[in-house]
């Protein structure tokens, strides 16, 4: 059975690319964790610094704000850092990169082909955790892809939240392959780009709180 740092079976849920208020409240609402706010531009879900600061700034303590980067300048990154407690960065940012945030951050990657996940373990050695999305060439995420999950060693030095293409349908199904400390989800939750369901966000918790159980 893997193990990637689920804790007591409370499997951490992760919402990303809100840009409306009322997601933000609804996420809230439904119980996420964390959520996630995309300061890519090239995305249909980027917001500026004063949507940012409008959505991560009605977020209550105890939920955390994650800023979603992609190959960022270091001064958007600075200035966004003020309304966020966690950085994501899933472009190709080096480790020194990212140890230069002036944040906690989290490191994703896409499954190419010869990834190799433990040495990328070793590399990103100050990451809080590593975020596994599906890769397709030429688009950095969201691709509301999945992929082959088997292909995530059974324990790895760092936390694992799992991506890609995850929905109310198939989140059960993941949580019992992989045991990861969480899942994160854009696309499955949404009824279009950007624009967050409130039933399938329910329905996305109901799920992972089953495969819990
Ligand atoms: O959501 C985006 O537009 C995006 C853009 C660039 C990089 C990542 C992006 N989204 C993240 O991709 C994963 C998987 O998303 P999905 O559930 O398959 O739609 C997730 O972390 C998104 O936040």
């Amino acid at each position: 059975m893997p193990e990637h740092g689920t804790v007591l079976g409370r499997t951490r849920v992760k919402f990303c690319g809100l840009t409306r208020p009322g997601d933000v409240d609804a996420a809230v609402a439904t119980g996420a964790d964390a959520l996630g706010f995309v300061l890519w531009p090239g995305s249909k879900r980027a917001l500026d610094l004063e949507r940012l600061a409008a959505l991560a700034d009605r977020v209550p303590a105890f939920v955390t704000r994650v800023g979603l980067f992609v190959d960022p300048d270091p001064e958007l990154v600075a200035r966004a850092a003020a309304h966020l407690d966690l950085l994501q960065f899933h472009g190709e940012e080096s480790p020194d990169d990212c140890a230069a945030a002036p944040r906690p951050w989290i490191k994703a990657l896409r499954m190419r082909d010869g990834l190799d996940l433990a040495a990328a373990a070793r590399a990103y050695g100050g990451a809080r955790a590593l975020l596994l999305d599906a890769y397709r060439p030429g688009v950095p995420g969201g691709t509301g892809e999945t992929f082959d999950w088997s292909r995530i060693p059974a324990s790895l030095a760092k936390p694992v939240i799992l991506a890609g293409g995850l929905s109310a349908a198939n989140v059960a199904e993941a949580i019992a392959a992989v045991r990861p400390f969480a899942v994160d989800v854009s696309g499955g939750i949404e009824s279009a780009p950007g624009r967050k369901d409130a039933e399938r966000m329910a329905a996305f918790l109901r799920a992972v709180r089953q495969a819990d159980a």
